[in-house]
């Protein structure tokens, strides 16, 4: 399995953020993205989970079988800064939402409802209403709809922001198994997840371009 970039370039409104990124990933990988506030590394990971569209250059999906007709973002959970969860709705009925609207792909299959919420820490509360939640709780349920569907690349914008230390460990244990199974993960993250197997590219956005760092 491989998942890689070539020459990416991205704008958002009237600005390109970052030219020339490319990055190659395969089974077990992750690519860690730093670089400050507003460098362009939730603007890569958008690209790459196809919810926005690149300026130039292309990234790519290659399955174990040697096959790349599944678009990348196809195969992507994508964990943004929102959770997308509905307040209204139940924990159990948002995720039972996310486990039928994604299904499984080949290769892996999603938790049960109460087996994803166990394993976020969370077992027994999948009654309540996502609205009445702490934001930590929250965000441990969202990470949750990346366990209850099977989907090789996992693409986490700031996965561990507003958790705390427990909660930050089990997300790296989460992230660390879903690597050992074979999957691929890219993270943007302002402080170190100690994950193993990882690249790091450090954004610069605006200046990076203007500067020609990219190359
Ligand atoms: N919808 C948009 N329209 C115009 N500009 C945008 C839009 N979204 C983001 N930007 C700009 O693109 C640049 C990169 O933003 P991006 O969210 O990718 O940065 P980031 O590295 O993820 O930042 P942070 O660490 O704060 O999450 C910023 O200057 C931001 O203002």
């Amino acid at each position: 399995m491989h998942l890689s970039a070539e020459n990416l370039a991205a704008r958002r409104g009237e600005d390109l953020i970052f030219t020339n990124v490319s990055f190659d990933l395969s089974d077990g990988d992750a690519l860690i993205l730093t670089g400050r506030n507003g460098s362009g590394k939730s603007t890569l990971l958008r690209v790459v989970a196809g919810l926005l569209k690149q300026e130039k250059g292309h990234v790519a999906f290659t399955d174990s079988k040697g096959e790349s007709d599944r678009m990348p973002g196809e195969v992507s959970h994508y964990l943004g800064h929102r959770n997308a969860m509905k307040s209204e709705l139940t924990v159990a009925e948002n995720l039972l939402f996310w486990k039928e609207f994604f299904g499984d792909m080949i290769g892996g299959a999603g938790l049960a409802i109460e087996d994803a919420a166990e394993a976020v820490g969370l077992a027994g509360i999948t009654h309540l209403p996502f609205g009445y939640l702490s934001a930590g709780q929250q965000r441990r349920f969202a990470f949750a709809k990346l366990l209850v569907a099977y989907r090789p690349v996992w693409v986490l914008d700031e996965p561990t922001a507003a958790l705390d230390t427990a909660a930050d460990r089990l997300f790296v244990e989460l992230i660390s198994s879903h690597q050992k199974a074979g999957g691929i993960v890219l993270a943007a993250t302002h402080q170190p997840l100690g994950l193993t197997n990882t690249q790091e590219m450090r954004m610069t956005g605006f200046v990076g371009v203007s500067e020609g760092m990219w190359g």
